[in-house]
């Protein structure tokens, strides 16, 4: 397993209530794997552990430490250290161009508006994708904007960077191409996904089912157990299992 032991994940007895009710429960873990996943079924509370992990919400109870601070207190050290990518670019994307859309998230960093545009001029070229520094975001397709929320957070140099489903209904060849363009790109990667697919060469997984941790392990071991439980409840009829 390879490790960054620097950049320390922690969840110590993490819980977040919402609409009345506890969406993740007792959540503890500590992780330095470079490449983790955590797999589970829709409504598990994977989007909202990923929130919690960038810092976007706060824990109803207990902690999170990423590189020793805590991501939602600590808002300045969580610019500068946690990305996230977002299932949906639309969800992600609020500039009409895509350069204003780079440049966005740099000048949040504290880069001045000169250092910003350097940079996401360097980000575009090395993307190879200078050409559509002035393209307006609605005419790029789902997959061309998924790159550019890519590109505006590979540009800020996180070290975490949290990828939540963002492959979800783009094609194989676009899912290769943008898989290609974050595994070269020197960042820990923590990958949420209900898909054994995406996650198979991890370093290290979490399941997370009805908002706990139920296994951690392997990518092999994980995935092996998480996979036999879907069939198992792909075989039954209750579609009502769906909801909680
Ligand atoms: N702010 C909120 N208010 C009420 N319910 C919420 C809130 N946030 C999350 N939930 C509920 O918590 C559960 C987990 O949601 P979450 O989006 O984290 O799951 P998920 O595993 O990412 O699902 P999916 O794979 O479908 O995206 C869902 O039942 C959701 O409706």
């Amino acid at each position: 397993m390879s490790e960054t032991g620097d950049l320390t994940i922690r969840l110590d007895d993490l819980g977040y209530e919402a609409g009345g009710r506890a969406v993740l429960s007792g959540l503890t873990l500590q992780s330095s794997a470079r490449r983790i996943g955590v797999v589970g079924r829709n409504g598990s509370g994977k989007s909202t552990l990923a929130r919690l992990l960038a810092g976007l919400i706060a824990p109803s109870s207990g902690h999170i430490s990423v590189a020793g601070h805590d991501p939602y207190r600590d808002r300045r050290a969580a610019l500068k250290t946690i990305g996230i990518l977002f299932q949906n670019p639309d969800h992600q994307i609020i500039f009409p161009r895509v350069a204003e859309e780079i440049s966005f998230g740099l000048r949040q960093q504290g880069l001045d508006k000169a250092q910003a545009s350097q940079r996401t001029e360097a980000i575009l070229t090395s993307f190879d994708k200078l050409h559509w520094k002035d393209a307006p975001v609605t005419a790029l397709s789902q997959g061309q904007k998924h790159l550019v929320c890519m590109m505006s957070v590979l540009a800020m140099g996180p070290r975490l960077l949290i990828l939540d489903e963002p492959y979800a209904g783009l094609d194989i060849p676009t899912r290769r191409q943008l898989s290609r363009h974050l595994h070269r790109a020197d960042t820990r990667l923590l990958h949420i996904s209900h898909d054994p697919a995406d996650l198979a060469d991890y370093d290290q997984l979490f399941w997370l089912d009805r908002g706990t941790i139920v296994q951690q392990g392997t990518a092999a071991e994980v995935l092996r157990d998480f996979t036999a439980e879907m069939d198992r409840l792909g075989e039954l009829d209750d579609i009502a299992d769906l909801a909680r």
